[in-house]
């Protein structure tokens, strides 16, 4: 049977009912909203002593089984499809959970150990598994045109990018085609994309910034016509298997924590996510909604802060209108900002304007808002779809929207906010880097804005009975700007020793390209993916 966890809408109230399967290969709805599940599943009885010596991928087997109707993927599958994501990591853990501070209880989950160095690979192993898993499932017994072509169309800041590249380069009737932001992404993020010549593999450089990429992306998705003829797919967070796939390591690393000689019943848990496009923190607003023990979980922003200053005033807008002024020129503090409101940080991944995620969590508070009324479900959906949708549309025209104080209520019951500096950033990798009570540990920059934002979370809450679990996004070999600029004048430092040997070298290869003329617009890329998708199978068929 498959349960209401296992049903799908979208955000904006224009679908329901929908599988998981339409879902993951959609991305996207057609009214321009994100994809939930119709109902959040409740953990299994006793889940904590079943669940807690299990490994990482059989812990994900038991919350995607949550998630996915056996009707869908027999279970037998979706092992395969897990265990097949996981295999590729390096860590024996999947993601160990390593103390940074133990008198202050604060560790770090390193999310980092997967084929291209950061956490998206979580997600986008698994997400390649399935796209490849439905695939070969439509297209057996066919062959030429009668075959399904998903062609995946997404924006990064870096490192969605290359960890979508890995998860489905070669794979059969797949093409995919990465924009980024010329000039915008590490010297390295960039050569792990365009390094990759598999013919499926289609790398855009696009003048502007991510958000740019992002919109040409979303355009793409509302254009019926592209949709229909060459069946688009997201590999960015927008895709709902990105969301459900993380959630694992947050019940992963609490059962890690409680295995540690410091914890005991009855302390609290704090994960601090640093935060973007607000994917990955929200997977632990779905691990704490479905039961897991986390008393809250901070936001950690850098100077992009739409975030931070929606959890302080209830607004959500695209321009700062207090504190630093992020309009054109260099801002207060030292960051470059430009016209349209993102600044250039030393977190680049980060630097993002709009956090397209949100809609996601503003969905769940304002479906509790309409709750409040005492009327049925069917009713509180609907509005929760309609309030998604006014705001959303206000953003769109005005560049934001302000929501009233019960909702803000609710935000702030789960969650709480901090803004990190560059110079704060840079401030932290030092610090652990010299000083770290644990020894040296090089932190990449935007996992030092969550040990930055853990640090104030555990100046006001007791650490002795406070845990601190500040996600590690990425391996800090991927941003040598900024880890150089810490750490360059300390006595011993030496960014070679930190490079993985799967980056030696790498900038020197052979690299593949497609540069956007500066005024192309969404329709410019679309035709880019149209002729090289049709080259493609061409070559193919
Ligand atoms: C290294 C790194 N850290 C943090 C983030 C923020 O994650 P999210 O966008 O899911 O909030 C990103 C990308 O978005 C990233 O690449
Ligand atoms: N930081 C990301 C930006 C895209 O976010 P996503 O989680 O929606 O894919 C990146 O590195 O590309």
């Amino acid at each position: 049977m498959t349960s209401p966890s296992q049903k799908y809408l979208s955000t904006r109230g224009g679908s329901y009912g929908l599988s998981f399967e339409e879902v993951v290969l959609k991305g996207l709805a057609p009214d321009g909203g994100l994809f939930i599940p119709e109902q959040i599943p409740e953990l299994p009885k006793h889940w904590e002593s079943k669940w807690q010596n299990l490994s990482f991928a059989e812990l994900a087997f038991e919350i995607l089984s949550l998630y996915i109707s056996t009707s869908e993927i027999p279970s037998s599958d979706l092992k395969d499809i897990i265990d097949r994501s996981y295999a590729t990591f390096r860590a024996p853990e999947t993601t160990p959970l390593v103390t940074l501070d133990e008198k202050n209880n604060l560790y770090l989950l390193e999310l980092f150990h997967g084929p291209t160095f950061a956490f998206k690979d979580v997600a986008l192993q698994t997400l390649g598994n399935l796209f490849e898993y439905f695939l070969v499932r439509r297209n057996k017994g066919k062959t030429g045109t009668d075959r399904h072509h998903l062609s995946v169309v997404g924006a990064t800041s870096g490192d969605t990018g290359s960890a979508a590249i890995y998860g489905l380069r070669g794979k059969k009737d797949v093409s995919v085609f990465i924009l980024f932001p010329k000039g915008r992404v590490s010297p390295i993020q960039e050569a792990q994309m365009t390094t990759v010549l598999d013919a499926n593999v289609h790398c855009l450089a696009v003048e502007g910034f991510f958000d740019d990429c992002q919109d040409t992306v979303k355009a793409l998705f509302a254009d019926p016509e592209i949709n229909e003829k060459l069946n688009l797919g997201a590999v960015n967070s927008i895709n709902w298997a990105r969301i459900l796939a993380q959630i694992t390591y947050y019940f992963h690393s609490y059962f890690s924590l409680k295995k540690s000689t410091t914890y005991k019943e009855g302390h609290k848990v704090r994960f601090v996510v640093p935060t973007g496009n607000f994917g990955d923190i929200l997977a632990g607003y779905f691990a704490k909604r479905m039961g897991l023990p986390a008393e809250k979980l901070v936001i950690a922003t850098n100077e992009n802060d739409i975030l931070d200053r929606f959890w302080k005033t209830g607004h959500y807008e695209k321009k700062a209108v207090h504190g630093v002024e992020a309009q054109g020129g260099i801002a207060a503090d030292g960051a470059k900002a430009h016209e349209d409101g993102v600044k250039e940080t030393l977190s680049p991944a980060m630097d993002i304007l709009v956090s397209s995620n949100f809609e996601r969590l503003l969905w769940f508070l304002a479906y509790e808002y309409a709750a409040d009324a005492g009327m049925d479900d069917e009713w509180n959906k609907k509005q929760a779809g309609q309030e998604v949708e006014s705001w959303l549309k206000e953003l769109k025209s005005k560049g934001g929207f302000g929501v009233n104080e019960d909702i803000l209520k609710y935000a702030k019951r789960d969650f709480e906010s901090e803004r990190v500096s560059d110079s704060q950033t840079v401030e932290t990798i030092k610090e652990f880097y010299t000083a770290g009570p644990k020894g040296s540990y090089i932190l990449d920059p935007h996992s030092a804005i969550g040990v930055a934002a853990s640090k104030r979370s555990i100046s006001r809450n007791s650490p002795a009975d406070t845990h601190h679990i500040s996600l590690a996004t990425a391996h800090p070999a991927k941003f040598a700007n900024a880890v150089d600029m810490s750490l360059k004048s300390e006595q011993g430092y030496s960014f070679d020793s930190i490079l993985p040997k799967e980056f030696v070298g790498l900038e020197s290869k052979e690299r593949k390209i497609i540069n956007v003329a500066k005024d192309a617009g969404w329709e410019g890329v679309r035709k880019i993916v149209q002729e090289e998708v049709e080259a493609e199978l061409k070559g193919a068929r």
